[in-house]
C-alpha cells in the first residue's frame, strides 16, 4: 500500500546525474504554456507564500501547485538569506505527492531543481524573444544560478564570448577562468553589455545594477533576481523602455521590485507567447521577468522520479 513510510528520499547528487536540461527545457516549455491557459488546462498555483525573517533580509517561501496535465501535487519549501556566508543562500526541498490520494510520495532535494529549471526557464524566454542569433551573452553575478544560466543557455546557443560582471571582481574573475578562452570578466556593467544580445541579470542586489544607458537596441534580458517587491536589479527607464513579459502576472504584481517601483506595464506572459496568444515583440529591447514558480519545480521534480530506477 501507498503509505508515508514509502516515502522516497532523492539527493542532489542523484538529480544532477539524471535531470537533463535537454528533457528540462522541453518540459519547461510545456508547463509555462500550461500554467498561462489557468484552470482550462487544469493548473491551480496560488501566488507562494513569503514568511519575512527579520533582520536578517532572509525568507522562507511555500509553493504549492497541481497541475492536472502533468498529473503532479506537488510543493517547493525555498530558504533565501542573501547574507549567507560560508552556506549557500538558497536551500530548498522539493515535496511530491499522489496526485490521486494526496499520499506523499518523494522529497527531493530542490537545490540541483531550482538552480536548473530556472536557468531552463530562461532558455525558454530567449528561445521566444531574443531578436536573431544571439553572439554575445552578458551575465551579472557569478553565483548558483549564473552557473547555470551559463550551462543552460549554452546547450541552446552558441555564444561567441561571455561577459561576467560581479560584484566582488573576485567571483567575475572565478567564473570567467572557469568558462575558458571565449569569456571575459568585466569591470564595469556597462562594459559587460554594451555589445550583448542576451542579458542575465542574477544577483541578490536590491537596487538596479543595470541602466537603459548601458545596453543595446532589441536587446534580450533575463532578470531572474530581485524577488521582493521593494527589490529591484534594473533601472525604471530600462524596464519603461521594453516591453515586459513575466512568468506569472500574479506574482509579477505582487514580488517584482522591478515591474511594481517602476510602475512598468506587463506585455504578457510567456506562456501566452509560447500559446500564441501574445506577440514575441522580438525587434524591441524585450525583458522577461522571472520569479520562479511551483509548476516549474513540480515538472522537474516528475522528470526526475520518471527517469529514477527502481533501485535509485
Ligand atoms: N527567478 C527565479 O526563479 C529564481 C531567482 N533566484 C534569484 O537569483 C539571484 C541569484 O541567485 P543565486 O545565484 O542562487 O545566488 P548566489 O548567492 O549564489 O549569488 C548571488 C550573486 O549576487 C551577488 N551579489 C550579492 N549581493 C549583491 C549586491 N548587493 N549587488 C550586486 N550583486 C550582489 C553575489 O556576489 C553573487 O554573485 C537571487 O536574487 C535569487 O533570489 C534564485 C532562484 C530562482
Ligand atoms: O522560485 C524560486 O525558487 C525562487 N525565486 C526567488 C528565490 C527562490
Amino acid at each position: 500500500m501507498d503509505t508515508i513510510s514509502s516515502l522516497k528520499l532523492v539527493s542532489a547528487q542523484n538529480i544532477a546525474n539524471i535531470l537533463d536540461y535537454s528533457s528540462l527545457i522541453a518540459a519547461i516549455e510545456k508547463s509555462l504554456a500550461n500554467f498561462s491557459h489557468r484552470t482550462d488546462s487544469g493548473v491551480n498555483q496560488p501566488v507562494r507564500s513569503v514568511v519575512i525573517v527579520p533582520n536578517s533580509d532572509g525568507f522562507l517561501g511555500c509553493m504549492p501547485v497541481y497541475s492536472r496535465e502533468d498529473d503532479v501535487l506537488a510543493t517547493k519549501i525555498v530558504s533565501f538569506f542573501p547574507r549567507n556566508k560560508d552556506v549557500p543562500t538558497h536551500h530548498a526541498v522539493v515535496l511530491v505527492l499522489c496526485a490521486q490520494t494526496g499520499v506523499p510520495r518523494a522529497l527531493l532535494d530542490g537545490d540541483v531543481i531550482t538552480a536548473r529549471r530556472t536557468a531552463a526557464t530562461s532558455v525558454v524566454a530567449t528561445k521566444h524573444l531574443v531578436n536573431g542569433e544571439p553572439k554575445i551573452l552578458a551575465i551579472l553575478g557569478s553565483g548558483v544560478q549564473a552557473r547555470s544560466h551559463y550551462i543552460a543557455l549554452s546547450e541552446v546557443f552558441h555564444f561567441k564570448q561571455i561577459c561576467i560582471w560581479n560584484h566582488r571582481p573576485e567571483g567575475a574573475h572565478k567564473l570567467a577562468d572557469e568558462i575558458g578562452n571565449n569569456c571575459v570578466a568585466c569591470s564595469k556593467v556597462s562594459e559587460a553589455v554594451e555589445d550583448a544580445d542576451v542579458i542575465v541579470t542574477v544577483t541578490s542586489a536590491k537596487d538596479p545594477i543595470l541602466k537603459a544607458a548601458w545596453v543595446k537596441p532589441g536587446v534580450h534580458i533575463n532578470a531572474v533576481g530581485a524577488c521582493r517587491p521593494d527589490w529591484s536589479e534594473l533601472e525604471p527607464e530600462l524596464v519603461n523602455s521594453a516591453v515586459v513579459y513575466v512568468d506569472s502576472r500574479e506574482g509579477a504584481l505582487k514580488e517584482s521590485g522591478d515591474i511594481i517601483l517602476a510602475k512598468a506595464e506587463i506585455y504578457a506572459e510567456i506562456g501566452e507567447v509560447i500559446n500564441g496568444t501574445c506577440e514575441a515583440k522580438r525587434e524591441q529591447i524585450t525583458i522577461f521577468k522571472s520569479l520562479g514558480m511551483a509548476i516549474e519545480d513540480a515538472v522537474a521534480a516528475k522528470l526526475v522520479l520518471d527517469k529514477l530506477t527502481v533501485n535509485d
